[in-house]
């Protein structure tokens, strides 16, 4: 099958196979869409079954970035990378560097960072062979003290038109994932007066949120069940699907974590539930709105000023799906594409 005929493909502007013989690479980088600038995105390491699951990750997760940077209002265009392989085993110098050649072949229209699996200094020796780098630590740095700030704000965002006050003093919120976004995130929301219940595989940093945050701390599996107003996923993907929709009872969905909902049928699911849903890729702009500042030379106080933005992005998206009466997730690809044919228009 070509990759044209491909369910995923969505107009993607340019998709490069890339093969090292040397040192063994075999990656698949996606320019989605340049409308905006030059597409900016992770790239991915996973030990895929096949090459077309991998195929298919890179085609949807870069469609992903387009979106995600657009409503964002930064000057970038989607992409994403996928190296397939196995992190613990199959990482070299030598793989990383004939990764770096590629990204550099492109020119600057992609513009490389971590993702899962990759580290900052995977990045660094990326950095070696192209200046298409950003997130490394010797410059933006970490983006996750941002994602934890724009999640907080969108979860505020949420709590306006769902309990009709921004103010989550008293709310309880459910957080799945205590890492580097969901500690800071439920730091924010404690100092707050949120009531926290929180669950992580890491029994460390839980006990941290049950003696710093005064969390309520339950089994990974429990998280699901507990009396809740908000669900806020800061860990895995997928979370959001027909078996934990029976046992959810949170009237919002808000967190960090990538891909919440199982399938995209289930953002008209929640709705019709009458669960207020933050879209994944809005809510988590802060980290590539914080990577984005090296590529496009923002200040510190510009970029801070765009995470903030991230509060009156969903209030837009929160007011027009109850005027509308559709899913929040539709109104968020809906406005991204308004967006880009606007630009594409020279507006
Ligand atoms: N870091 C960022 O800036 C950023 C940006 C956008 C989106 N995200 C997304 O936010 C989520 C969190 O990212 P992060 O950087 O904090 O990752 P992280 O790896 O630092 O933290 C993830 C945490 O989840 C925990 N965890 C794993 N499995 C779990 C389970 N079954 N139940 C409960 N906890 C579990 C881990 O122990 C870890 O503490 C991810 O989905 C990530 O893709 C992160």
């Amino acid at each position: 099958m070509s990759v044209f005929d491909h369910k995923e493909f969505d107009n993607h502007e340019e998709v490069v196979f890339c093969y090292d013989q040397a040192s063994g690479l075999k990656a698949i980088i996606a320019v989605h869409d340049t409308t905006m600038g030059p597409s900016l995105g992770g790239t991915r390491m996973w030990d895929y079954a096949s090459s077309a699951e991998a195929l298919t990750d890179v085609l949807r997760l870069s469609r992903g970035m387009t979106y995600k940077s657009a409503l964002a209002g930064l000057p970038l265009g989607g992409g994403k990378a996928v190296i397939i392989g196995n992190a613990k085993t199959d990482k070299s110098p030598e793989l990383f560097k004939a990764y770096g050649r590629f990204v550099d072949s492109l020119g600057g229209k992609y513009i490389t960072a971590e993702d899962v699996n990759i580290r900052t200094g995977d990045i660094e020796i990326v950095g070696t062979q192209t200046r298409y780098v950003a997130g490394t630590e010797s410059k933006a740095g970490d983006p996750s003290p941002h994602t934890a700030l724009g999640s907080y704000l969108g979860v505020k965002a949420a709590a306006k038109h769902k309990f009709g006050s921004d103010d989550v003093k008293g709310l309880r919120i459910a957080i799945q994932g205590l890492g580097a976004v969901g500690y800071e995130f439920a730091r924010l929301l404690a100092n707050d007066g949120a009531i926290l219940t929180v669950c992580d595989v890491n029994q460390e940093v839980v006990d941290k949120a049950v003696k710093q945050l005064g969390a309520t701390a339950v089994g990974i599996d429990e998280i699901y069940d507990v009396e809740m107003d908000v669900y806020a996923p800061c860990a895995l993907g997928a979370t959001i699907n027909n078996d934990t929709l029976k046992r959810i009872k949170a009237l919002v969905i808000a967190g960090s974590a990538n891909n919440q909902l199982a399938t995209n049928a289930h953002d008209k699911i929640v709705k019709e539930m009458g669960i207020l849903y933050a879209p994944d890729y809005v809510i988590n702009a802060g980290g590539v709105i914080h990577i984005s500042s090296e590529a496009a030379n923002f200040s510190s106080e510009e970029t801070a000023g765009r995470v903030r933005g991230i509060y009156n992005t969903l209030d837009l998206i929160f007011s027009r799906a109850t005027e509308e009466d559709r899913p929040t997730g539709e109104i968020a690809d809906e406005l991204a594409r308004e967006i880009l044919a606007a630009k594409a228009r020279g507006n």
